[in-house]
């Protein structure tokens, strides 16, 4: 009696943690377009600042984002959504400038043609 009540819990408890699982999973395919998305926005900001990049990050934007963020994620609260936004806005930054480096890196053997110059007006 006693053992058969255990296992039923058992049973419910590993289907519980199943259907969590699978609603943290999908929530993480949520938040993995988010992120891409954001990360292409915020390359797109780099290229139009006159400091872009890592040189010209600003922390008065980025506290005023989390404070906003914290409004409407209370559990997490700023602390913790700076520290996950620090990541989020330097992973960007990285992608950002090393997608920069490679535009700027001149093709071996070619001194002009064949050297991708990126749409008109747009800062290296
Ligand atoms: O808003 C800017 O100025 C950006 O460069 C974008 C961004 C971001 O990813 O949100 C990136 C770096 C800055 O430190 C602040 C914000």
């Amino acid at each position: 009696m006693h053992d058969r009540h255990h296992a039923t819990g058992t049973e419910n408890v590993d289907e519980r943690i199943r259907d969590l699982r699978g609603r943290i999973d999908l929530m993480d395919a949520e938040l993995a377009e988010l992120l891409e998305r954001r990360a292409l926005v915020a390359a797109q900001v780099q290229r139009l600042k006159p400091v872009g990049y890592f040189a010209g990050r600003d922390m008065t934007r980025e506290r005023e984002l989390v404070e906003r963020m914290a409004e409407r994620a209370p559990r997490l609260g700023a602390e913790h959504l700076a520290t996950i936004m620090d990541s989020v806005i330097g992973a960007g930054l990285a992608v950002a400038q090393e997608e920069a480096a490679g535009r700027d890196r001149p093709r071996s053997g070619t001194s002009g043609p064949g050297r991708r110059t990126g749409r008109p007006g747009e800062r290296p």
